[in-house]
């Protein structure tokens, strides 16, 4: 069923003042207090560090550490008339601002409107050796309320949570190198799972059957990352007069953004960045809830290449006042019961954050965010060009690639800012002045 969430929930304030300029704990108190988090939730993402090593051993192999990334909070979101404080785990300076920025534009202008399909993913089954594809495609077509119940067989607590195998398709592949091919789909609502294992699962229970339908020899049996039937959408709509900066006015600007649009909806070079910047928002929010941001990653390439031409996977538009518009949909296979989700006490604690009760609602804030980040970065290009506001965020790095320690990383940071100089031997420089000087 598709939904548009608006989902009653404990309300918090996302608009939190001067919140960049407090220090890490102060942050994560503020932000327990406006969620709600317990102190034992708090404790996971401060000083005490989430995983432990026993955790992390079970996860994946040969463990040996922990790889550790920061958590930030983007503020200011309002989705579906809720605000939301959003996790986000990235190594890349800028992104957490922009998306906050972005929120706070979009709030002035009554926030994000998203809405999804239900959350079903396609498995596939590959069959080979086969005389006649076309005759075999109709004889599993005809057997499909068999292979449904076969599938369903195979997960009945699924259907009793209101999800389970809703239906086939069948594709016929006459003449690949291999040989004439069919290739089953199953398609099955997956409710609150990122759903590979149990759509794998039902895969291969349908396999025997397959090969008794068609004469033919399974090969594959697998999911599709390709979820565009469990899709999610953001719209956005600011006014001219939000977009408006000292030097540039609000038509300018949105001048500019439909240009960059334009640019990336013709020419695949610049749709790649383009996108990238969609992802800068929508992996982080992925990562920081223990999901398969390699899953979401290929389903969201491979999206923007449905029609055979890689191309933008957002949309901007004028509307009739005037009004920049922004939409974005594209598969979100999230979940929040399976995966690292439930193992990550991290990702844990990030859901309680989000406060969303199911994966579609996680599915459409995180693409709120990445349509967030995308305005962010046109509305930078359109204008002043991304290297100063990036750069600037981008000089702490630079501070601590060149060994500033403590303090001495805002104020190396600062000087780089300030010149317009965001440079490592420059950064050195300044770091042997101060410390001559002290
Ligand atoms: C970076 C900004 C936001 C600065 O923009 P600014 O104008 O200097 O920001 P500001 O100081 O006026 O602050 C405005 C709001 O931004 C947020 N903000 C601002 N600074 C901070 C901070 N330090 N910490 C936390 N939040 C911050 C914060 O919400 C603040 O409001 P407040 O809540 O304070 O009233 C802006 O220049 C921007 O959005 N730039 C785009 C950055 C970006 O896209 N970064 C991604 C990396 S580049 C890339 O990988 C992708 C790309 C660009 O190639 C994609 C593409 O080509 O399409
Ligand atoms: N190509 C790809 O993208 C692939 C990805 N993966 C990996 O698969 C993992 C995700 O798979 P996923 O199947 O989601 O994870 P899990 O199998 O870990 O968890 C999903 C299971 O949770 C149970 N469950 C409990 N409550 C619910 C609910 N409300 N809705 C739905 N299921 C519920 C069901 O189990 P039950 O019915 O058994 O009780 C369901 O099958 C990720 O780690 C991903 O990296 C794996 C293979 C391929």
């Amino acid at each position: 069923m598709a939904r548009q969430s608006n989902d009653e929930g404990p309300q918090v304030n996302s608009r939190l003042n001067g919140y960049r300029n407090k220090t890490p704990r102060e942050r994560l108190n503020l932000l327990a207090g406006a969620v709600g988090l317990s102190s034992e939730a708090a404790a996971v993402l401060g000083e005490a560090g989430a995983l432990d090593l026993a955790t992390a051993n079970g996860m994946i192999e040969n463990v040996v550490g922990r790889f550790e990334l920061p958590l930030g909070i983007a503020t200011n979101f309002t989705i579906n008339g809720r605000d939301r404080l959003v996790p986000m785990a990235v190594e890349e300076p800028s992104v957490v601002a922009a998306a906050s920025y972005m929120a706070r534009i979009a709030r002035d202008n009554g926030g994000f409107e998203t809405s999804s399909s239900a959350p079903v993913m396609r498995a596939q089954v590959q069959l080979l050796n086969l005389s006649d594809p076309y005759g075999a495609r109709l004889r599993l077509l005809a057997a499909r309320e068999e292979i449904v119940a076969i599938a369903n067989s195979r997960d009945e607590f699924l259907v009793r949570l209101g999800g389970g195998c809703r239906d086939i398709e069948v594709q016929v592949f006459p003449s690949s190198a291999r040989g004439p091919m069919v290739v089953l789909h199953l398609l099955v609502d997956v409710r609150d799972a990122m759903g590979a294992n149990a759509v794998n699962t039902m895969a291969e229970a349908v396999a025997p059957k397959l090969e008794e339908l068609t004469g033919g020899t399974v090969r594959l049996r697998i999911l599709s990352n390709l979820a565009d039937q469990r899709l999610a959408r953001a719209r956005v709509r600011i006014a001219e007069s939000s977009l408006r900066t000292d030097e540039f006015s609000g038509r300018r600007m949105i001048d500019g953004i439909l240009d960059a649009h334009e640019l990336a909806v013709i020419d695949p070079y610049r749709a790649a960045t383009h996108n990238k910047g969609i992802m800068n928002g929508v992996d982080p929010v992925i990562v920081a809830t223990g999901n398969d941001w390699r899953a979401i990653e290929a389903g969201a390439h491979a999206y923007a290449a449905r029609n055979g031409r890689y191309t933008s996977l957002s949309t901007w538009e004028i509307d009739r006042d005037g009004c920049l518009v922004g939409t974005l949909e594209m598969p979100m296979a999230v979940g929040l019961v399976g995966g690292a989700t439930r193992t990550h006490p991290a990702a844990q604690v990030a859901l309680q954050i989000l406060g969303i009760q199911s994966a579609q609602e996680l599915a459409e804030i995180t693409v709120a965010v990445g349509l967030a980040q995308n305005m962010a970065a046109l509305r930078a290009l359109a204008s002043e060009g991304i290297q100063r506001g990036h750069m600037t965020l981008h000089a702490r790095n630079i501070a601590i690639v060149a060994g500033a320690v403590g303090s001495e990383i805002e104020i190396v940071a600062g000087k780089l800012a300030e010149a317009h100089d965001v440079r490592t031997d420059r950064a050195r420089e300044i770091l042997r002045e101060m410390r001559r000087e002290a």
